[in-house]
């Protein structure tokens, strides 16, 4: 019931949220997810395990060493929420990390640093279009963080709908993006302490 609530909940958010973008900024993840659905290629960084009987499915990060968000990695992340969000069974959706210790290290801290304009244009866009595309998902979005998610890592788990955190003293989250002089928009911060549950792992 509560599942079904919070997908109702969810889709009056749909018909705001997933009004085409005058950039089409969405169009490059779906070009991509046509050429590898043709190509029928396989993720090495992104594991999704769908459970056809409870409609779940888990999406695991595995990319060593700290699950960092690269262009790669968000491109791949997009497609596979875009083809779970293709299969109508599937309802509902738990991110989660194989790494032990790191949920998410954030955006990628190389992708930052010495590359072109355009490439670095890419890269924010592939951010925004993560956020945008969890964000706005139509399946219930849990994020089950088992280890330390900061900055981009905490982004990731405050698109979606429902946070539980290991209640481990060693894990921390936050938006300490600050500290390397990028600014988050006024606002995402107040969720983590209202929304994140902790349980003990
Ligand atoms: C919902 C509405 C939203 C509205 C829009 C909001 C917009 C918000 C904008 C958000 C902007 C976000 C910016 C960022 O994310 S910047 C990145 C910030 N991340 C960090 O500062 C994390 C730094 N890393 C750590 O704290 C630790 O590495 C960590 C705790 C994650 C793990 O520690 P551990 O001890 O296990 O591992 P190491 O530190 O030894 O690291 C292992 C190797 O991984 C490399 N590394 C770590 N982090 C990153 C990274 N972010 N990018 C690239 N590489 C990373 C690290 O250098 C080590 O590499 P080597 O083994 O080669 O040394």
């Amino acid at each position: 019931m509560a599942l079904r609530a919070a997908l109702r909940q969810k889709c009056g958010l749909i018909g705001i949220l997933s009004q085409p973008s005058s950039s089409g900024s969405h169009s490059r993840v779906s070009a991509v997810l046509v050429s590898q659905m043709r190509n029928n290629a396989t993720s090495p960084k992104i594991k999704v395990d769908f459970n056809q009987s409870t409609g779940v499915a888990v999406l695991s990060m595995q990319s060593p060493p700290v699950n960092s968000l690269s262009l790669d990695f968000l491109t791949e992340l997009c497609i596979s929420v875009e083809k779970l969000e293709m299969d109508r069974a599937c309802r509902g959706l738990i991110i989660t990390s194989s790494l032990p210790k790191v949920f998410s290290a954030g955006l990628d801290i190389l992708e930052m640093y010495g590359k072109s304009p355009e490439r670095c244009g890419e890269f924010w866009r592939a951010v925004q279009e993560m956020w945008l595309k969890m964000y706005s998902s139509n399946m219930v979005t849990i994020a089950a963080i088992n280890g330390s998610s900061p900055a981009g890592g905490c982004l990731l788990s405050l698109t979606c709908d429902y946070r539980i955190m290991s209640d481990n003293p060693r894990y921390s989250i936050g938006l300490n993006e600050t500290l390397l002089g990028i600014v988050a928009p006024f606002g995402t911060d107040k969720n983590i302490i209202k929304n994140t549950h902790t349980c003990s792992n």
